[in-house]
């Protein structure tokens, strides 16, 4: 542990010279060109920060000699990488336009069109990750152009949360003091047995978590968190939150379009996407559907690659990772994880949370953090926490992948691993809590308890006072950080008009779904067989015909609102990560998303009272006609709007079924059909009923020349029905609207 205060001055210094190059060669461009890039040399200056950025890396400069392997491994990736590039006549006229100016579109590096179709250079079948390590392919850039360099501090960051039970209150601790930094051009891995707290850590780090419950320090370039962040940071869920409808194409372009800055044009938008399909080695499945439960899509690690590229689209300064080699084989987690050093290596600042990660893995990362219980066991270089854990007493008796001994040590488990003299002390003299009754060996808990301190007395003073010297970064390049203020990606109509599009992309095959149309095509048959060429002109046939129009309310009643409530529900996950992203309005999605189911809902009534129309024989007039279709659509969106404001106040559908058919029942019996005589007390629930007022303006239409009452129902409603059927389209949606503003946004700070 002598050693440590040595490597960590090391560190230090690097971490000096980083802030140096970046402060020097970041020049705080204006907002726009944050983003957008530049044609100019501006653009070339980010490149060759980030190559001097890597140089100056800790982790890829020269270190113990456990890393050397690594360091030879990265030093000759380098050399073929350039050799390869400069044999590469792609490489060679971007050198050459480079040199006038021009090679940097806005993505910061243009590809010749021939190139994206000739290269593939992360296409799953036929790459060998090998070779991309050893540099024997061309790897594809990642977001070369200027991004904000953003430096992430944080100092004793403490969270606890507040478990309530039916009698008692009890607050748990999730972290204690953790304490770490990552600086661009750094991959950091949140390394720790399940339940550590990776999530909650990579969750309050990133901004997504509700800040009341969390003490101690995180900053940005010394900053507090500012809503401007949003913009900045991207954030990797573990569960990829995906349209399965969209292809990869459609939902990168979606992306780019609602995310990148409204000072680029549309064609820019679409050119990014395109781009990020190329850097991702997507261009083979770019026009395959995501996928989901039910629809077969694109492959896991495709589908993680998506889940990336929908992120680094906004080439953000700090992209944020939940497990995102969960599930994957470790080829493709490889693959995945030399991605994320690439795009370290762009002047990113890049975390991530990792499981288990396989040795080749493990060395990827610059920094790690390892976690036990919510405690921190280490902080520093991936490459040094063996010779820290062997200066404690702690290492591993046979060969075994670094990553599998640490997570060993953070469950407590000292299986082959040798034992400290200290807690071998605890263990001999006999006291019963230190040794695992099994194998005599000290307890997970002793362990845990000794980890925890000989990382806070050894090493976390130190480390923490490293962290609290200020930046020496610009000013401007820290106020930059601090600023409030949302930067929206379009305005309100052109946000309206993507999430428009996007609806009915993904739910086109909804709309020819035939079972629906055979549904509603077959009741509408059975109807007009049972009503067959009814005669109003009779007492009998009115009373049927009042039936049959009774059922029309109640039919067109019943769907809508039963069709409404998945809708919130269903985007729940969708919504929530989009919003904590900022990616658009809640008001625009909201018309957006109720609005695109319209024209369906809005054709298959015409269908159904065509047919039931003229096979019940109702009045032939063209208005009569036309009036009873305009009531229907009123009583479909009244009913929707029921439907949604539900669904969008449960946000859970078995509650939202059942409340809705209650309340649908309810407003059936009400509707005047059923009961003409109703008690005072309750009367007034009929004027809540859509089926009420719709029953009545139909009856009103059909039979107004005929009769002023049917079945005790008066039908001299008109302009009272219509109004209380707009009221409840707009007032149900205001309702359905304000909830899901209230909603919280899963950890959204
Ligand atoms: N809102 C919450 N309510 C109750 N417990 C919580 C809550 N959030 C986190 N926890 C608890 O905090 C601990 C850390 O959770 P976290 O998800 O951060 O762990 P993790 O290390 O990411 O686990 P995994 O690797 O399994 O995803 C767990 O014991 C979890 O049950």
């Amino acid at each position: 542990m002598e050693k440590l205060p040595t490597s960590s001055v090391l560190a230090r210094t690097k971490s000096d010279q980083l802030v140096e190059t970046v402060a020097a060669a970041f020049k705080s461009p204006p907002p726009g060109e944050a983003i957008a890039g530049s044609a100019d040399g501006s653009s070339t200056l980010s490149r060759k920060s980030s190559r001097r950025m890597m140089a100056a890396s800790p982790g890829r400069g020269s270190g113990s000699v456990g890393r050397n392997t690594h360091i030879r491994k990265s030093r000759s990736a380098q050399m073929k990488l350039d050799l390869d590039e400069l044999s590469s006549g792609a490489a060679l006229s971007r050198a050459s336009s480079a040199s006038l100016g021009f090679s940097f579109s806005f993505t910061g590096f243009t590809v010749p069109a021939d190139d994206i179709a000739d290269s593939k250079p992360f296409s799953d079948d036929d790459d060998n990750p090998e070779d991309l390590e050893a540099g024997t392919k061309r790897k594809p850039k990642f977001q070369t152009e200027p991004t904000l360099p953003i430096y992430l501090k944080f100092t004793d960051v403490t969270y606890k949360i507040i478990l309530k039970g039916m009698t008692t209150t009890e607050e748990k601790d999730i972290l204690n003091g953790i304490t770490g930094s990552v600086h661009p051009g750094e991959v950091l891995a949140l390394m720790g047995p399940s339940g550590s707290g990776k999530t909650t850590l990579l969750n309050l780090l990133g901004g997504r978590a509700v800040q009341a419950n969390v003490t101690g320090s995180i900053t940005y370039n010394d900053q507090t968190y500012s809503k401007f962040l949003k913009s900045r940071i991207g954030f990797v869920t573990q569960d990829d939150v995906l349209f399965p409808h969209l292809t990869v194409k459609e939902t990168l372009t979606y992306a780019a379009l609602l995310r990148l800055s409204k000072t680029l044009t549309k064609e820019q938008k679409e050119k990014r996407a395109l781009d990020v399909i190329y850097e991702l080695g997507l261009e083979r499945c770019q026009d395959t559907m995501i996928g989901g439960s039910f629809v077969r899509g694109v492959s896991g690690g495709e589908r993680k690659r998506v889940c990336i590229g929908n992120e680094i689209i906004i080439n953000p300064s700090l992209l944020f990772l939940d497990e995102p080699t969960s599930g994957l084989d470790s080829t493709t987690a490889l693959r995945i994880v030399q991605m994320l050093q690439d795009i370290a290596e762009a002047g990113k600042t890049v975390v991530t949370t990792i499981h288990q990660p396989s040795s080749r893995l493990f060395h990827k990362f610059d920094k790690l953090i390892l976690l036990g219980k919510g405690s921190l066991l280490y902080f520093g270089k991936a490459s040094e926490a063996m010779v820290y854990f062997s200066s404690i007493g702690c290492s591993p008796l046979i060969a075994m992948n670094p990553a599998e001994f640490l997570l060993d040590l953070a469950n407590g488990n000292i299986n082959d691993v040798s034992v400290p003299s200290e807690l071998e002390d605890k263990v001999q003299m006999g006291n019963s809590e230190a040794a695992d009754t099994r194998n005599g060996k000290p307890s997970p808990a002793v362990v845990h308890e000794y980890l925890v301190e000989a990382y806070e007395t050894r090493v976390a003073d130190e480390e923490k006072k490293k962290i609290m010297v200020p930046l020496p970064l610009d000013e401007e390049l820290k106020l930059k950080v601090s600023i409030s203020k949302r930067e929206w990606g379009g305005s309100w109509w052109e946000q309206f008009s993507i999430l428009f599009c996007r609806g009915i992309k993904e739910r086109r095959h909804d709309y020819f779904s035939w079972l629906r149309i055979t549904q509603v095509l077959a009741t509408a048959v059975i109807l007009g067989l049972l009503w067959w060429q009814s005669d109003s002109n009779n007492p009998k046939g009115l009373e049927d015909q009042a039936g049959l129009l009774f059922f029309i309310a109640v039919f067109w009643g019943f769907f809508p609102v039963f069709t409404a409530i998945f809708t919130f529900p269903q985007e729940r996950a969708m919504l929530t990560k989009e919003r904590a992203a900022d990616m658009y309005r809640l008001s625009a999605y909201f018309v957006a998303r109720t609005t695109s189911d319209l024209p369906l809902d809005l054709l298959l009534p015409v269908l159904f009272l065509v047919i039931v129309y003229f096979m019940a024989g109702l009045r032939l007039s063209a208005d009569t006609f036309f009036l009873s279709m305009l009531i229907v659509f009123l009583c479909i969106v009244a009913a929707q709007g029921l439907g949604l404001a539900i669904g969008a106040t449960l946000m859970d559908l078995k509650r939202a079924t059942t409340l809705a058919s209650v309340t649908v029942m309810t407003f059936m019996l009400a509707g005047g059909f059923f009961v003409k005589k109703v008690p005072v007390f309750i009367s007034w629930i009929r004027y809540m009923s859509f089926n009420y007022h719709t029953y009545r303006l139909l009856l009103r239409v059909q039979f107004e020349d005929i009769t002023p009452a049917i079945n005790g129902l008066r039908t001299d409603c008109g302009l009272a029905g219509v109004g209380a059927l707009v009221a409840m389209v707009f007032g149900y949606r205001l309702l359905a609207y304000l909830s899901l503003r209230r909603m919280k946004l899963q950890g959204g700070a």
